[in-house]
């Protein structure tokens, strides 16, 4: 049973190695941004509501957000671990996700920062910007979606300090390099058994 959660600016990576950590702990890894994306593409009613903010770099409104992780995090594959992406990024969202943990008698095990310098991931997206083409990827967008992360979700980083459950990890060098760093650091503070593998 592995609660954890991914956090990090726009281009640290928490994608692809939320992608590694699920198939490593064989937990969901829940996106929000996936979520959100698959919703415009598939032109939900949620996905026309949430597409203005997205395209803006800003963020989706807190109770749409919070309306979808509490769906999500109802589904059966979620019963027994979770490693959330992209969400909690407001201090609403904080409380939301502790009150729904609680009232299920559960906790987050660990937090894991993806620290990464901002310079490095505007070169990052704007990378991705040219392989994948999505539309909250230009340079404007990137610029705006960095302050809104140090405005809204950087505080969260101390929350989640204070509670003793933050993990940082520098989140630069080669994808496999990090996720040995973040399994590792997990391991070390006992928080995924030692025989768990490592890749
Ligand atoms: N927890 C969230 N709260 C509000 N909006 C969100 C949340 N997660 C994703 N979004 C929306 O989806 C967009 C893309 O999110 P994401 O894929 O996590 O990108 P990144 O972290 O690389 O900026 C955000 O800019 C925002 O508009």
């Amino acid at each position: 049973m592995t609660r954890l959660l991914l956090i990090g600016p726009p281009g640290a990576g928490k994608g692809t190695q939320a992608a590694r950590l699920a198939e490593i702990y064989g937990i969901p890894a829940i996106s929000t941004g996936d979520i959100f994306r698959s919703n415009v593409k598939n032109g939900t009613e949620l996905g026309t509501k949430a597409k203005a903010f997205m395209d803006a770099g800003d963020n989706v409104p807190d109770s749409l957000t919070n309306e979808l992780i509490r769906d999500r995090l109802e589904d059966a594959d979620a019963q027994d671990g979770f490693l959330l992406d992209g969400y909690p990024r407001t201090t609403d969202q904080v409380r939301e996700l502790d009150a729904f943990l609680a009232s299920h008698g559960a906790a987050l095990d660990s937090v894991v920062e993806l620290e990464a310098d901002p310079e490095v991931v505007v070169a990052r997206l704007r990378k991705r910007a040219l392989e994948q083409g999505r539309s909250d990827d230009t340079e404007a967008v990137v610029r705006h979606r960095l302050e809104v992360y140090s405005e809204q979700t950087a505080p969260l980083i101390n929350v989640y300090a204070t509670r003793e459950v933050l993990v940082t990890i520098d989140a630069l060098g080669e994808i496999d390099a990090v996720t040995a760093r973040i399994t590792e650091a997990l391991v070390e503070r006992g928080i995924v058994a030692a025989d768990a593998p490592s890749r």
